[in-house]
């Protein structure tokens, strides 16, 4: 199996479980940088990235949190307080339906390529796209324009070889493929 078989088959979405390390923005960065280059039509390079730091991460979720009804606050600040830190991924939307798709295709190979750079480094990553990714009151926050979409919040944090979750498997491609004949 090639080196980057193996990462994309043993990488795992880290959820929970992470430990007090900082995530540095020099980590996130020059991992940015190698995951952007992912394929993008028309090289529109369709992103931008909001990253918030652990220094940070009490005064973001507080707001964050506002933004909920009253009675799932706790709930919320608990979960958004886990990650270390947060890498929330913003893509261009187009008002032409082929240039918001390939820019959705786009960002999410750029997305995929980070999960599997920061695999490499041992540093967690899950892709979260709940509801408060559509949420005017958390664009607002995050200076989101009108023509901006958030793809996803990215949870970051460092992990214990003992915490990674068990391994996913997946149907077979030869279950799925058809030959054209
Ligand atoms: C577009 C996208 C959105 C996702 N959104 C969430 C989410 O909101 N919450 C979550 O817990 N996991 C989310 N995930 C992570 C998946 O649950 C995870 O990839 C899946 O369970 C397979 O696990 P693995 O990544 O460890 O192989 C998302 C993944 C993708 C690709």
């Amino acid at each position: 199996m090639t080196t980057i078989a193996k990462t994309i088959r043993e990488r795992r979405s880290i959820k929970s479980g992470y430990t007090s390390e900082p995530v540095k923005e020099e980590t996130v960065l020059s991992l940015l940088e190698d995951a952007v280059y992912a394929p993008n039509h028309g090289l529109r390079e369709p992103w931008r990235f909001i990253f918030v730091p652990g220094e940070k991460k009490d005064e973001f979720v507080a707001k964050l949190v506002a933004t909920f009804p009253k009675e799932k606050q706790d709930n919320r600040r608990n979960y958004f307080s886990q990650p270390a830190a947060f890498l929330i991924v913003v893509m261009k939307q187009d008002p032409r339906q082929k240039q918001w798709d390939e820019n959705f295709g786009a960002v999410s190979s750029l997305i995929q390529n980070f999960q599997l750079l920061a695999w490499e480094q041992k540093l967690g990553v899950v892709w979260k796209t709940n509801p408060h990714i559509y949420e005017p009151k958390v664009h607002d926050i995050l200076g989101i324009e009108k023509d901006e979409k958030v793809a996803g919040f990215l949870h970051l944090g460092y992990f214990r070889e003992e915490d990674i979750p068990a391994a996913k498997t997946r149907t077979s491609a030869k279950e799925k493929l058809t030959v054209y004949s």
